[in-house]
């Protein structure tokens, strides 16, 4: 049986990519040292996935920043105010992706989202009405005779029109109808191509089809293919799905002249049903993503074998592959020295992932697999019990009443008394919680965790660091102030090394945007709070400061999003269990003196089914009473602020309200603030910071831009309920333009306050 992966991480084991293209950032290198990092990183890649035996080795994966962006590009899908600035091919592509302030001008980054339901986030492509879309770009061909020239024949790898056009942005009046024909015909010429370049097959990824899909959409995909197609000559097209099942489309499919479909049998709950209820014709091949492309656990080969066998005893050609990128999965689980061995056996990282998949294609074509060792040792690990279960955190969670979800007095009562309280100004100002995580603060945390220092010197220099941030914030006139975070590798990897019941790596590195990797811990076990995580630091930060200090907390729904959840109990289970431990945390933070607690939920949408049917029943019903239940305990004075980033809320914005916080800072500078008139219509009763700049460019935003921005707020937003901050927090950034920025931010404040004063 062959194998195919659909894509594979492209930043390196070690992240070599986001340090050759930093470097390039900061004008340390120029462009010929970048590609070439480029190229010694496309074929390392290839070349591992040849030794493993892959078949179906993508190529075209590779990119700079992000292969949406990519196809963008290819197709010239590039707004004329990133032309104008008339850069290199290479920095314009950069312009688009992060921003540009220089001497050429200055342009703000496109629009950045969530890439479905992972922690990875894509460029918005923007068609402006005279953005002429057509096949200008060559870099599919030559990464494919690039690959070819290494002797690894590969199956290209492309953004399908169908997805191209839903997920673009259209800035003008025409809509994605208008666009179409050229799309047709720029596919059309990459199909053709193709054939001139010999490539054997071709894979169109379009996950978008794994959404609920109307009338309008299916013909659309009709119009789209119907005319495509034809054009394929000697090229065979693999249409990949991911993310889910295809149920609105799945007969269309498997009528239309594909030469294959990918199908995701992991998180597509109705791919087998569909296979029974229409059958899958003998003359295609089906790509069965049976080998988790998101998760870190080893395959179940039983189960899988049973599957495939379920699908070759229909008759049907059946190549085994991975059920969507593994991109979404750090590199390999050799660079893991610490872990022991007990846990190592149960993670299959993307290396790992292919030996699964030639393993299991022996495997499935070999009639005494089961006196395999490999076959022996894979169903050992699903024989015995995991060493998993705490006893005390499930009596506590069975403990759980109706009323721990509930807080009292309810928002409008609070909101008052809390204004008494504080005593804020009108519009007051304040920032996401982290400052830029400089070089000293990366070492020194990187020296304590190799014991050069100790924990006395590491903790009096995040000491310092708080005091200065601390100064800074009061010079800078900001209202609420935050203790900075530098204690803190990420906010997500940070709980997870102190809570109890996760495991977390040392190099499992996966990419969540650009140059940006996060290390997702894992949760191996039942989690519980071991000890207090938070509230020596933010105690210290409030003893050094008369204004309000605000305590800062990772939500358990993004805890658990950002993590490698278990998959031997339900993510509501994990998810509960979390929120009980975050609980403990904002009531020891309260009981120390912190009047402002902020819990972030930055991933509250990413786990959002991508069907709107299963919303309720499967996610919000339960994602929202965690959050309560992480502050229900609180004192009515003590406000609660949450925090969401890079996704679209506007169809959620009552199960948002519902979280009953008292406070939401949310992005919005990227999104056009589309979400606005949405909180209106929804009478949305949280106060509410929509963020006034875009934190993920260097660009420092004008005070004339943010009152401009404030001004478009007000429109929609009630005076008493609008704060300003940032889009999200500052770690990213440079000193310089952070406090640039801020002081911007607070003269704009400034501005308002006297524009609108009572
Ligand atoms: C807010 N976002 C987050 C998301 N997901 C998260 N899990 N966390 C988030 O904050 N998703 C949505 C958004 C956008 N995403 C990001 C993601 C990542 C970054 C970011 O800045 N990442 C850093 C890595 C951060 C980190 O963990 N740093 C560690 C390790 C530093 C390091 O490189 N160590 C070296 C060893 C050094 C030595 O030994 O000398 C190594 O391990 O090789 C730390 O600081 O301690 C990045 O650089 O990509 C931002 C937004
Ligand atoms: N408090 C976090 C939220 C990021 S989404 C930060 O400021 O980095
Ligand atoms: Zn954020």
């Amino acid at each position: 049986m062959k194998t195919s992966v659909i894509g594979f991480p492209r930043v390196g084991t070690l992240r070599e990519l986001k340090f050759a293209s930093e470097k390039y950032f900061r004008k340390e290198t120029g462009a010929e040292e970048l590609l070439k990092e480029a190229r010694r990183l496309r074929k390392t890649h290839w070349t591992v996935q040849k030794e493993a035996g892959i078949d179906y080795i993508p190529c075209n994966g590779f990119s700079f920043y992000d292969t949406v962006l990519d196809t963008a590009v290819l197709l010239g899908i590039v707004p004329k105010r990133y032309q104008e600035l008339n850069l290199s091919a290479l920095d314009t592509y950069f312009a688009m992706a992060r921003g540009y302030q220089g001497e050429s001008g200055d342009v703000k980054a496109l629009a950045m989202k969530k890439w479905f339901n992972t922690n990875y986030h894509y460029i918005v492509p923007e068609a402006e009405d005279d953005t002429k879309i057509a096949l200008v770009g060559e870099k599919l061909w030559e990464e494919y005779e690039e690959a070819k020239a290494l002797g690894i024949e590969t199956k290209p790898v492309l953004t399908g029109p169908y997805t191209l056009l839903k997920l673009c942005r259209y800035t003008g009046s025409k809509t994605a109808d208008d666009f179409t024909d050229a799309v047709i015909a720029a596919y059309q010429q990459v199909l053709e191509k193709c054939a001139a370049h010999r490539i054997m097959w071709l894979q169109l990824d379009e996950p978008a089809l794994v959404r609920d899909l109307s009338k309008e959409d299916i013909a659309l995909f009709h119009k789209i293919y119907e005319n495509v197609l034809p054009c394929k000559k000697t090229v065979r097209i693999l249409l990949q799905t991911y993310f889910g099942d295809v149920r609105d489309i799945y007969k269309d499919l498997t009528e239309l002249p594909f030469d294959g479909i990918g199908l995701d049998f992991i998180e597509g709950k109705e791919t087998v049903h569909l296979i029974e209820k229409y059958g899958f014709p003998k003359d295609k091949l089906l790509f069965a993503g049976l080998v988790n492309g998101k998760n870190i656990w080893r395959n179940h080969y039983d189960r899988t074998l049973n599957q495939l066998q379920q699908l070759t005893g229909k008759g049907i050609q059946t190549v085994l592959s991975t059920s969507c990128s593994l991109l979404h999965v750090p590199y390999t689980v050799k660079h893991e020295t610490k872990l022991s061995e007990k846990y190592l056996d149960y993670f299959a990282f993307a290396e790992e992932k292919l030996s699964e998949l030639r393993e299991l294609s022996g495997f499935a074509e070999n009639p005494s697999y089961t006196q395999e060792s490999a076959y022996k040792k894979n169903s050992a690990l699903f024989v015995a019990d995991r060493d998993c279960k705490n006893a005390a955190v499930k009596k506590r969670l069975s403990e759980v009443t109706e009323k721990d979800y509930v807080r009292l007095p309810k928002r409008s009562e609070r909101q008052q008394l809390q204004k008494e309280t504080f005593h804020l100004p009108q519009f007051p100002t304040t920032t996401i919680g982290s400052f830029p995580q400089t070089k000293d603060v990366k070492q020194n945390r990187a020296a304590f965790r190799k014991g050069e220092i100790t924990e006395q010197e590491y903790t009096a220099f995040n000491k310092k660091k708080i005091a200065e941030c601390i100064k800074k914030q009061e010079e800078i006139g900001l209202d609420v102030l935050v203790h900075g975070e530098y204690e803190r590798n990420d906010m997500v990897e940070y709980f997870g090394e102190a809570l109890g019941g996760f495991l977390f790596t040392e190099k499992a590195w996966v990419q969540s945007y650009g140059t940006r990797c996060v290390k997702p811990p894992v949760i191996w076990g039942d989690v519980y709070r071991e000890k207090p995580m938070t509230v020596a630091w933010s105690v210290y930060a409030q003893s050094l400061t008369d204004k309000v200090m605000k305590g800062m907390l990772t939500g358990p729904v993004t805890i658990l999003n950002w993590s490698f959840p278990r998959e031997d109990i339900s993510i509501k289970e994990s998810i509960s269990q979390i929120a009980l431990a975050i609980r403990d945390e904002v009531l020891d933070l309260e009981a120390n003196g912190i009047r402002m607690i902020q819990i972030d939920e930055a991933a509250l949408r990413e786990k959002l089914p991508l069907r709107r049917s299963d919303w309720d029943t499967e996610y919000l019903d339960f994602a929202i009473p965690a959050f309560r239940l992480t502050h229900s305990g609180v004192r009515p004075e003590t406000q609660i602020h949450t925090h969401m980033c890079y996704s679209e809320f506007t169809d959620i914005i009552p199960a948002i309200d519902a979280m009953d916080a008292d406070v939401i800072t949310f992005e919005a500078s990227r999104s056009d603030l589309q979400i606005l008139s949405a909180l209106r219509e929804n009478h949305f009763e949280t106060e509410v910071g929509p963020g006034v700049y875009d934190i993920h460019s260097p660009r420092v935003p004008s005070v004339e831009e943010i009152v401009q921005v404030l001004e478009k707020m007000l429109t929609q937003i009630e005076p008493d309920k609008l704060w300003v901050n940032p889009d999200c927090g500052l770690k990213t950034r440079g000193i310089p333009e952070t406090e640039a920025s801020l002081i911007n931010m607070v003269q704009a404040a400034k501005q308002i306050r006297v524009a609108h004063s009572k």
